[in-house]
């Protein structure tokens, strides 16, 4: 079993919580209350900014240019791709483009990005991507299962939002860091292994924490 699988697999009760919360079902059915699509679009998209630092530190900690470059490409996906979708989701729901970069950071948005960048600061490449695998990669899982939903991509509010994260190159994105984590972990000792599945494990919570947040628009109390 590659490392990645054995980490899927030490993650899946929390993974299929995260299939499981009302945030993620109700996009599927389309039954998603608007407002908390809205207070969601606005926290992710400062979560996505510090997600794009995570893809430039990548670049900085590459070992050679390919890697480099695949991570610069990611990086521009992310803010003109992916971060595009936000935009015109905040237009279409009349959230300014002032309000989207004004938005305060609530709690769990302000403490899952800080971990990302801490972790991608202070480790190896190995951790950097550990930290940002159970974004991509469960984004795709959650896309590819909501698209089997009958309309749930021609959806009028959520469709979009389905189609984005369903996406070849979406799926792309999870697939290269999977490649990459298991080639950089083919020769590391079990203690490195240890601290990488701690880091995945965390990360993997705060995507249930983030729905969770974004489900009850909580904030800081
Ligand atoms: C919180 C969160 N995790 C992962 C993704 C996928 O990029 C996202 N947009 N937001």
């Amino acid at each position: 079993m590659s490392f990645t699988q054995y980490l899927r697999e030490k993650a899946d009760s929390i993974w299929q919580a995260n299939h499981k919360h009302p945030f993620v079902q109700e996009i599927g059915s389309g039954t998603l209350d608007i407002e908390a699509f809205k207070y969601y679009m606005k926290q992710d998209y400062l979560y996505l900014i510090e997600y794009s630092r995570v893809f430039a530190l990548g670049a900085v900690k590459a070992p050679d240019l390919e890697t480099m470059a695949i991570f610069s490409n990611y990086l521009q996906s992310t803010l003109n791709e992916e971060m595009a979708l936000h935009r015109s989701y905040a237009k279409r729901l009349g959230i300014s483009e002032e309000e989207l970069e004004n938005e305060e950071p609530a709690a769990t948005t302000l403490s899952y990005s800080s971990y990302m960048i801490s972790e991608a600061q202070k480790g190896s490449l190995a951790h950097l991507i550990a930290a940002i695998l159970p974004c991509a990669w469960s984004y795709a899982e959650i896309g590819q299962t909501l698209a089997t939903i009958p309309g749930a991509m021609d959806h009028p509010n959520y469709g979009e939002w389905v189609q984005m994260y369903q996406s070849e190159e979406f799926a792309e994105i999870a697939n290269w860091l999977k490649q990459q984590l298991d080639s950089l972990t083919a020769s590391v000792n079990e203690k490195e292994k240890e601290q990488l599945e701690a880091i995945f494990i965390r990360s993997s919570q705060f995507e249930y924490l983030f729905w969770e947040m974004s489900y009850q628009q909580r904030s800081w109390t």
